[in-house]
């Protein structure tokens, strides 16, 4: 692995259930500080790509072909063991709903240091790299003698993108981040996923339906359909100019674009 190598790798990806295809993903790199989003229609297929991506579906019914490479590492066939090694300190998920995510028993404060530990990181070097990742999203470490219910939706996803941070995760993998959160919180939200894209070079892959979102964050986005990719190219291109005539209907969808049109937040 050298520096300009892609964090994600993705060749020839096949997911079926009981011999039906329900998402493919030909060809997909994300690189260092790098966000890619895949959009599409409810059930075109994108969780579920998302999903085989961190080698959640190794223990299930799905049938998984191809290959995704995580820095140089394969998830698909991979033991427990390896994915266990890869969750957290390579790739990280962050869920739609953040407080759903939390385990509701602890205060934020234990469940960091937990994860931490779990991952063979010492109390002495915990401190530091808790007091970083809490920087980096800016949430004040107060936060931490709380539970995950006594915060808000926004802070509770600032808190989940700081876990990943914390663990050194390098590729985030986000399932509609901020359609559980009002929309200034949504904002707010994006704005961190890309600061975090340039400041910490992680690289993100984000599931969004939401073209707004999607424009306002991403270097690159893929269309899905039926789980099939129908269209893929730079997000200026492929939402400034679209081809196909699918891309073409899910921005007619769209209420309102920002004022000027496609661009970073
Ligand atoms: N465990 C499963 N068994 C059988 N089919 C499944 C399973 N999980 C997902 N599917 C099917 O895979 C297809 C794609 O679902 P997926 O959740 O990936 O779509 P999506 O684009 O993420 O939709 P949404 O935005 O609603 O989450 C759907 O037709 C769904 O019914």
């Amino acid at each position: 692995m050298n520096a300009a190598s892609p964090v994600l790798q993705v060749t020839g990806l096949s997911i079926q259930y009981g011999g039906r295809r329900v998402s493919s993903l030909p060809d997909l790199s994300v690189a260092r500080g790098e966000v890619v989003a895949i959009v599409g229609e409810s059930g075109s297929g994108k969780s579920t790509a998302l999903t085989a991506i961190l080698g959640l579906l190794a223990e299930t019914s799905a049938d998984v072909s191809g290959s995704v490479s995580v820095l140089g590492t394969e998830v698909v066939g991979a033991s427990e063991r390896t994915l266990r090694s890869l969750r957290g300190s390579e790739m990280a998920l962050v869920m739609q709903s953040p407080q759903a995510s939390l385990n509701p028993t602890m205060r934020l404060g234990r469940l960091i240091h937990r994860a931490l530990r779990r991952h063979g990181v010492g109390k002495a070097e915990a401190a530091g790299r808790i007091s970083d990742a809490m920087t980096a999203v800016r949430l004040d470490e107060q936060i931490l003698d709380r539970y995950a219910h006594e915060v808000s939706g926004g802070q509770a996803q600032r808190f989940a993108i700081a876990l990943a941070v914390c663990l050194g995760a390098q590729l985030i993998a986000a399932d509609e981040p901020t359609s559980a959160l009002d929309a200034t919180v949504q904002l707010e939200v994006l704005t961190l996923i890309r600061r975090l894209a340039e400041e910490r070079r992680t690289a993100w892959l984000v599931v969004a339906h939401d073209l707004a979102m999607v424009s306002m964050i991403a270097d690159h986005v893929i269309v899905m359909r039926d789980g099939e990719v129908v269209e893929t190219g730079p997000t200026r291109a492929v939402l400034g100019d679209p081809t196909h005539e699918y891309t073409r209907a899910l921005l007619d969808a769209v209420p309102t674009l920002p004022a000027g049109g496609v661009g970073h937040v």
